[in-house]
């Protein structure tokens, strides 16, 4: 734990992103442009994606279903690789192109390279197959990458303490946790809302501006919080207990949101403590 103290300080300035696989497709260039303008006023990103939309294509093209429980995908070792393929190939380098044509630097790495994220079985494994939980995150790897001026970008696939297992691993929990092992003060988690919405009492759907752990669990048991909302929020209630300060939820196709969220901390929605 002294190790991550020491990393927590020195990455105080940076910020995890989640760009979630709803939006990617729909991310201006102006996103990355913004991000690399902020890098430069001393807003460090740190990206962790997801790819949920692009995996289950490929799996349809393959004559593979896809299957979810509690929102976590059913994963055999034929589902994994297709995972792997698509999120740590496809996605990531996608993602690293695009920022480096930003003019920013960029490396695109999975939660196997350098041990990046290790991970154990989520406690349904009997249900869910190889998905797992984070129990470490290097945090050494990405503080150095930082410190050499590269925006690491890295897909939520994780290798147990032995290094052989494999898991595929929620983007939404693996940023929380990159978040909360980092030490930062905000994961910006990017995706195709424009916050968490809730009907009011005209039945009009509106953004909640903030929202508190206690008010998302009256939402969740109600239903008003549901599907790829769910691992989102309890992502972010669960590494605010931390070092984590906030977690913003924002529509990565809004112009000028990154800016907003990062720099002048309102945007979307707000999950406090
Ligand atoms: N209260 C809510 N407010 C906004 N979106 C919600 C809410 N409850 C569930 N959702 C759903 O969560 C989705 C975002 O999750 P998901 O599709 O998994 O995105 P991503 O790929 O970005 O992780 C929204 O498109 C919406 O359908
Ligand atoms: C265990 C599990 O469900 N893993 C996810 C990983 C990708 C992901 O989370 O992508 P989004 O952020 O786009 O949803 C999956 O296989 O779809």
């Amino acid at each position: 734990m002294t190790q991550i103290s020491n990393q927590q300080q020195r990455t105080a300035s940076a910020y995890v992103i989640k760009c979630g696989g709803s939006t990617l497709a729909a991310l201006p260039e102006d996103f990355f442009r913004e991000m690399k303008e902020l890098a430069e006023e001393g807003f460090v990103p740190v990206i962790v994606h997801g790819g949920g939309p692009a995996i289950s294509e490929t799996l349809n093209r393959l004559g593979i279903e896809s299957e979810f429980v509690g929102g976590l995908r059913k994963t055999s070792e034929a589902v994994l690789d297709v995972v792997e393929m698509v999120l740590a190939g496809k996605i990531n380098k996608e993602i690293v192109r695009r920022i480096q044509l930003s003019g920013a630097k960029a490396v695109g790495l999975s939660g196997a390279d350098g041990r990046l994220i290790e991970a154990e079985p989520v406690p349904n494994a009997h249900e869910v197959g190889l998905v797992g939980n984070v129990t470490r995150v290097n945090a050494q790897l990405i503080q150095s990458l930082v410190d050499m001026g590269y925006v690491p970008v890295i897909a939520p696939v994780g290798l147990g303490k032995d290094g052989a297992q494999r898991y595929n691993i929620n983007a939404d929990t693996a940023a929380g946790a990159v978040a909360s092992q980092l030490g930062v003060s905000r994961l910006v988690v990017v995706t195709d809302v424009p916050g968490i919405l809730r009907t009011d009492g005209e039945g009009v759907k509106r953004v909640l501006p903030v929202v508190t752990v206690a008010e998302i669990e009256a939402m969740i048991a109600s239903g008003e919080i549901y599907g790829g909302m769910i691992p989102k929020v309890r992502a972010a209630m669960e590494c605010i207990q931390g070092e984590v300060q906030e977690v913003l939820i924002v529509n990565g196709a809004e112009p000028g949101i990154l800016r907003q969220a990062v720099a002048e901390g309102s945007a979307g929605t707000r999950i406090v403590r």
